[in-house]
């Protein structure tokens, strides 16, 4: 603790700083409020103050010459508007809590020491000349999480800084009053990180930055890796880190860098949830937030049914009725479409489709084929050779509009289109008339302006038939109602074809797998010999889903790969970073795929290996790492980090003990119980005794607790045999749940990952249930979701990575 003195000169100090602060919201209030009148005024007197007139062309461009200028307008005072709204915002968030620490830092050279207060934002004094709290990531604060009193150093623009730092102090505010203040010399306050995890779990995350470790802070600043690879250790803060980082990146490049132009990959949509909050919470707006499903979704469309992670993952962990040897063969598959050596055999299997095997469905319009999939081959191999697979599908695409147009013109004649003018009602008739007549006119009002742009394009030039007297207005009324009904009809043609539907994509990845392995080493340029030992189970495994249209997740990414080698690549120039969290659950192949879809980010993953529950899985810290070799070693770097704050010291020294290279993982010293395995004699007991325990965790004061299972049905299971016993107040978590809460949740281990739990119930923990050693980092992910308290439960035999443990460790 401090000086009673000096506790008096910071009372004093925390009283300023809140008067100012509350002078300046008062002074913004009457103005923040004003501009959003302002704004919204604006906004529905915008049509009022635009002149719609399209007689002629002139007056056309005239019209959207006036909307632009008015859209300019309105988006300058929106933009002024919330740059004020997030000042006042920012100053209200800091009332209560205005910074949490202090450097004392004397700059060499200089005849005295500064002190800088550094919290969320930051705030400067009524003159506007000197900050009275700096924002935490402005680089004179990155001292505070980089230095201890001494010497001590910090990057800027204009070079290294370098002088002393005199004192190091942290605070504890609330409710704007002082509650403790602690200087600390090593690291930053043990004091206030233990406070901080000692806390209950919280059904979202919280933000770090007042205890942002020294190398938590490495991951949030950096700035010049295109490749930012963090293996961090279960609860060493590599989310967290994640999400201060982009709030840096944010505050870093303001104005360069908008928040939707960062992309987070997340595990499942709950986790979405989970940590949406970090971002607002430092005053920022939230990146966007998704999961590599909900991507490959969106592109592959409703095509084919698509299966997704987690049904891969059940089946991998349960199989229920599959023999060993199409267990196996699926395993086998998994990892092969997994990696850079299956995305090498697309690239090539591409070249090879240049010179034949490409594969289309013909056009069919009446029952009729009125382009022949032979006819598109043929126009497609009739280009030069030269030229590439995406450029042909391109020409071939202009080829087959060409023809469609052709088509329709001539179909306009035909037999059907007068039957079905014969059952066009009045209002239709009706409708042609008026259009006819307005032709005349040329007074169209313009409501959908680029078509009406388009048709009175054509107008002007005299380009559509029709002009000047030639018909009667009678025939002009049929010419366009056939040309109407047939432009109609021929729409969902004309749409598919831009689409490519014409390709017949399932077919044309099917082809690889023949199962004859001579023809995919000789399409593909793959060595026969390094195929999977169970290649023709595999191939007869892949055909046999792609022929019920369905995509087993491994082959979704190669598909849509396969799909963009045909098609040109879909890039989205627009993102600047992506960040990839649970990193190690992604294969090779998908970080290859990604860094083709967003060819300007850079990318920071973030993962443990240690969790790597996937068969696909990558490895993330090894020199020669796959994801090294993306962007190469020069523009990679990769941050270890091994101290766990998430739980105990006695859970993670039970938990790394399970992990062949867990040694490295050091506990923070925060103390509960040892890790408990409750025996019992048989399963019939189970739910009473976890009954009895959440009651009894309950009353301790832990009010987010998880039992976790192994797969989804067990889960299931659980949640009725709870539910039986009386348990009140469960949540059963499925892939579908979308928020996290508080409370009681029955969840299976894949969906328990990156969110943690006071306290955690293994729910089934024997050799029966967790038996294989692939299953290791399974169990392992589980226990590490506990933060206070760690249960298991078994019927005979403990899961075997228990076994193998020094009996120390935990209590029977
Ligand atoms: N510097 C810190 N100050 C305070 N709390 C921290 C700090 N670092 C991590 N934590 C806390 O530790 C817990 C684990 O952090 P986080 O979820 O970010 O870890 P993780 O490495 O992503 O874990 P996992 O891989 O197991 O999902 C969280 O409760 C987080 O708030």
């Amino acid at each position: 603790m401090i000086s009673e003195n000096d506790w008096k000169q910071e009372q004093a100090r925390l009283k300023q700083v809140t008067e100012t602060l509350r002078t300046k919201i008062e002074e913004l209030a009457p103005e923040v409020s004003g501009l959003r009148n302002q704004v919204t005024d604006f906004a529905k007197k915008f049509w009022e103050d635009v002149t719609v007139n399209t007689s002629t062309f002139d007056d056309f461009e005239e019209t959207l010459y006036s909307i632009r200028q008015q859209e300019a307008l309105l988006s300058e005072r929106e933009r002024s508007h919330k740059q004020r709204l997030q000042r006042y915002n920012n100053m209200k968030r800091m009332l209560p809590s205005p910074y949490f620490g202090r450097i004392d830092y004397e700059e060499k050279g200089s005849p005295e020491s500064e002190q800088i207060y550094i919290g969320v934002s930051s705030l400067v004094d009524e003159d506007g000349l000197g900050f009275l709290v700096y924002d935490w990531r402005t680089p004179i604060a990155s001292m505070y999480y980089d230095h201890s009193p001494g010497s001590a150093a910090y990057a800027t623009p204009g070079g290294v800084i370098e002088g002393t730092m005199l004192l190091k102090r942290q605070y504890q505010i609330k409710s704007g009053e002082l509650r403790s203040v602690f200087d600390t010399s090593v690291t930053i306050g043990d004091e206030l990180l233990q406070q901080a995890l000692g806390r209950g779990a919280d059904a979202q995350m919280k933000s770090i930055v007042a205890t942002i470790q020294k190398e938590q802070n490495a991951i949030i600043r950096d700035d010049k890796s295109r490749m930012l690879i963090v293996q961090g250790a279960a609860g060493s803060g590599k989310t967290s880190a994640a999400l201060q980082r982009a709030a840096y990146l944010l505050y870093k490049h303001r104005g360069r860098l908008r928040a939707d132009q960062i992309v987070l990959f997340s595990p499942n949509p709950m986790f979405n949830s989970y940590v949406s909050t970090v971002l607002p919470e430092l005053g920022e707006e939230n990146m966007q937030q998704t999961t590599f499903q909900e991507y490959l979704a969106y592109w592959l469309g409703n095509q084919m049914r698509l299966e997704d992670p987690f049904d891969q993952i059940e089946y991998v962990l349960s199989a229920a009725g599959d023999s060993d040897s199409a267990y196996e063969a699926r395993l086998q598959g998994i990892r092969y479409k997994a990696s850079e050596s299956f995305l090498h055999a697309l690239q090539h299997y591409a070249d090879w489709l240049c010179q034949e095997g490409m594969l289309f469905s013909g056009i069919w319009f009446r029952e009729r084929e009125i382009i022949t999939a032979e006819q598109m081959a043929e126009q497609f191999y009739s280009y030069d050779s030269s030229i590439k697979l995406a450029n042909r599908a391109l020409l071939l695409r202009d080829w087959l509009q060409q023809q469609l147009a052709s088509i329709e013109r001539k179909e306009r004649k035909a037999e059907w289109v007068k039957d079905e003018l014969d059952y066009l009602d009045n209002e239709q008739y009706e409708e042609a008339h008026k259009a006819v007549l307005k032709k005349y006119e040329r007074n169209e009002a313009v409501f959908d302006f680029a078509q009406s742009y388009i048709d009175q394009y054509e107008d002007f030039q005299g380009t559509e038939q029709g002009e000047g007297d030639a018909y009667d207005i009678a025939d002009q009324e049929e010419e366009h109602l056939r040309r109407m009904i047939v432009k109609e009809s021929f729409a969902p043609l004309r749409r598919d074809a831009r689409r490519y539907k014409f390709i017949d994509f399932a077919r044309l990845y099917g082809q690889m797998f023949s199962e004859n392995a001579s023809k995919y080493a000789e399409m593909t340029g793959t060595d026969e010999a390094g195929l999977p030992e169970k290649w023709a189970e595999i191939c007869a495994q892949t055909r046999a889903k792609l022929s019920g249209s369905e995509l087993l997740y491994e082959d979704a990414t190669p598909f849509l790969y396969l799909k963009e080698l045909v098609e040109g690549v879909r890039m989205n120039t627009d993102v600047r970073h992506v960040f990839v969290d649970e990193g190690q659950d992604y294969s090779p192949f998908q970080y290859a795929f990604l860094k083709r879809l967003f060819p300007r980010a850079r990318m920071t993953v973030l993962g443990d290996f240690g969790q790597a529950i996937f068969v696909q899985s990558t490895i993330l810290h090894e020199a020669d790492s796959p994801l090294a070799r993306i962007y190469g070693p020069d523009e990679t770097r990769l941050i270890r980090l091994v101290r766990s704050y998430r739980s105990t010291k006695e859970i993670v020294e039970f938990t790394k003990a399970m992990l062949p290279d867990g040694t490295d993982i050091v506990p923070f010293e925060r103390y509960g119980g040892k890790p408990q395995l409750v025996r019992l004699s048989n399963s019939g007991e189970r739910a009473a005794r976890i009954t009895s325990d959440l009651a009894s965790l309950r009353a301790e004061g832990f009010d987010s607790i998880a039992v976790i299972t192994k797969t989804a049905a067990e889960a299931r299971a659980a949640y009725d045999a709870l539910s039986a016993e009386g348990g009140e107040e469960l949540r059963l978590i499925t892939k579908e749940t979308l928020t996290f809460e508080k409370g009681v949740a029955v969840i299976p281990a894949y969906l328990a990952k990156g969110v943690e739990f006071d306290a955690v119930l293994v729910y089934d923990a024997s050799a029966q249930t967790y038996s294989r050693e692939s299953e290791r980092k399974l169990f392992y992910t589980v226990c590490t979701r506990a933060m206070h308290r760690l249960r298991l439960y078994a019927v005979g035999d403990a899961a075997p990575y228990m076994k193998q443990l020094d009996t120390s460790l935990f209590e029977e």
